[in-house]
């Protein structure tokens, strides 16, 4: 009691109940604080309660100061890029920061093996790694024992994915062309059930002038680009849940398929990929606009299964250098807002591919909704969609009716789809497409791609087996010879260098004399395969399996003709 009296601390507690009561109120539990502190360590907080008030003042003040000279600071002093996850500079930015020498040295950083966010990117990261490929590729034409483990160790090293290491999220700070620049990496919105997936990215810099910043995202976009080569890049359109909106994702990039391996008639071939070119040029660009027609342009690949009318699409894609866009319209939450967003999206240039444009249950049934698409049509294919949709699941509440034909037919003439575009649809049956889709002017061009005729067996033949440039991963002999060489300076490396030197001499030769017999090979090949019978990815099935020995192949070529006629004889019989 005594030492109470004496504390002028405690002396000075006289809160009345409704003080106390308000104190409760404003902190929760504030009574019992207070007990606790008087009880145990003899002091009343509220004799201190104006410096608490006084503190929590200051810092708030203190916080609103800093943020108001921040924000000034920022707005006036500092220039700042903000990128969205859903663009893709968000990938080529997040790419370039994994290649860049402060990603080594930051201790706060995603560990993973994409740089991109969150689509999915199955592509080859580049040329990077495919130097560590040779050494497995010179090893594709050795025999013995140590030889095969040597590559498999190597296949084996190759089978995961390189780690990449990105910024995580907060802020980054690193120099640029020797001046500092932040980075921040944020996620908008925390409580948002897909937050993961809404992240941006600012790229600052001090100083009203923002050109640093726009040469780093140059370089970042045009190193990512180089990258590419002469790839074809394929997008695909996606959503990423439910109640998204759909978007055009780049999924992967591509070696371009030589249009020579594309077996068709060699005239049908050459005119389509002319009329492309000649549609792209500037000329026919200018001449459109000019009178005022809508410069785009659709083509028809229509024919069997397995005739090459995707491999024409990718083959036409690389030789003209544009990007692939694929879209298909079977999904029911693909309505026509997204169609069109999607359309009004595409680049200038590129080329959309639609496949198997029948089996999206928009055929014959223009102005029927989504739910009953399906119908209005005899085909067999259409009651089998018609009894398979009584067994479906239900839908998801936000899944749709999908596209109409008359949704459809709106993009495609849409005023806001990219003018610039190649359509190319494709689809087994032609026959049961509606007379509307496939217009003049929404199909300019139609290429049937039937069974492989004698002459293009022969082809086939001859595009699977001719040895081709680039067959090894060095063309350079000398070169290969060289590396070996260098790295073998001990008895058993030079021992290996001779054995290598040795195979690698076999090799060329064996392609050599590949080269020079393969045509009458072709023709014999082709003499004993009837033509107008098989698709020409039954017959490059049949020659894969017997990729090293064409010799092999002609000669069970006959054998395996007669099985595969006689099992398209018996499932036409089943089917008829
Ligand atoms: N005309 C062709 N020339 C070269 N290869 C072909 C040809 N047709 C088919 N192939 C080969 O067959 C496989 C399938 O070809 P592709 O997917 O292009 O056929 P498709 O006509 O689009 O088939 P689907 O109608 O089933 O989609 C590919 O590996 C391709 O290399």
């Amino acid at each position: 009691m005594a030492s109470n009296q004496s504390d002028p601390s405690l002396t000075r507690s006289s809160f009345s109940p409704s003080d106390t009561a308000m104190l409760e109120a404003l902190v929760p539990g504030y009574t019992l604080i207070s007990r606790f502190f008087v009880s145990y360590l003899q002091i009343d907080p509220t004799a201190y309660l104006q410096y608490f008030v006084a503190l929590a003042v200051l810092s708030v003040s203190l916080r609103y100061i800093y943020n108001s000279v921040s924000g000034f600071f920022m707005q006036h002093f500092v220039s700042y890029a903000e990128i969205r996850l859903d663009d893709e500079l968000f990938n080529h930015v997040m790419w370039w920061m994994s290649r860049q020498s402060f990603m080594q040295r930051t201790n706060h950083f995603v560990a993973g093996v994409k740089t991109n966010g969150y689509w999915s990117d199955s592509e080859d990261e580049g040329s990077d790694e495919d130097s560590a490929d040779e050494d497995s590729d010179i090893y594709d034409f050795m025999d013995d024992e140590t030889e095969i483990q040597s590559q498999a160790n190597i296949i084996s090293r190759k089978k995961y994915k390189p780690l990449k290491f990105t910024p995580s999220q907060g802020r980054h700070f690193f120099w640029y062309k020797g001046r500092p620049m932040l980075l921040e990496r944020q996620q908008q919105s925390q409580t948002a059930r897909w937050a993961l997936y809404n992240e941006r990215l600012f790229l600052s810099c001090l100083g009203r002038n923002s050109s640093l910043i726009r040469e780093l995202i140059d370089e970042a976009s045009k190193e990512f680009q180089n990258r590419d080569g002469n790839k074809t890049i394929i997008y695909r359109a996606q959503r990423h849940s439910p109640g998204d909106s759909f978007n055009w994702l780049r999924c992967m990039a591509r070696s371009p398929r030589p249009l020579s391996t594309v077996i068709l008639d060699k005239h049908e071939k050459q005119t389509l990929v002319k009329d492309m070119r000649r549609y792209l040029c500037n000329r026919t660009r200018r001449w459109h606009s000019n009178r005022g027609i809508a410069y785009k342009r659709g083509y028809l690949l229509h024919g069997p299964p397995g005739t090459g009318k995707t491999s024409l699409c990718f083959a036409a894609a690389g030789a003209l250098g544009l990007p692939l866009y694929l879209l298909t319209l079977n999904s029911n939450a693909l309505d026509e807002d997204n169609l069109y967003t999607l359309f009004s999206d595409l680049p200038n240039k590129c080329i959309v591919l639609i496949e198997d444009v029948d089996t999206a249950g928009i055929t014959h049934s223009r102005g029927k909704t989504g739910t009953n698409r399906s119908k209005g049509s005899d085909s067999v294919a259409r009651d089998t969609e018609e009894a398979s949709a009584e067994d479906d699941p239900p839908l998801d509440k936000s899944e749709k009716d999908g596209i109409t034909l008359s949704g459809l037919l709106n993009v495609i003439d849409g005023v806001a789809s990219s003018e610039g575009r190649i359509l190319v649809m494709t689809t087994n049956h032609a026959d049961r497409l509606d007379e509307a889709l496939i217009r003049i002017g929404r199909v300019d061009m139609q290429v049937f791609l039937g069974y492989a005729t004698q002459e293009n067996i022969k082809d086939l033949f001859t595009s699977i087996y001719m040895p081709m440039e680039g067959d090894l991963p060095n063309n350079d002999k000398a070169k290969i010879t060289t590396k070996w060489s260098n790295s073998h300076s001990t008895e058993k490396g030079r021992n290996d260098t001779e054995k290598k030197e040795k195979k690698q001499k076999e090799f060329w030769d064996h392609l050599e004399s590949l080269r020079s017999r393969i045509h009458p090979l072709a023709a014999e090949f082709a003499s004993i395969v009837p033509g107008g019978i098989f698709t020409a990815a039954e017959i490059q099935g049949y020659l894969l399996n017997h990729i090293d020995n064409p010799e092999l192949a002609i000669e069970g070529a006959e054998a395996w003709a007669q099985v595969l006629q006689e099992s398209k004889r018996v499932r036409e019989e089943k089917f008829a």
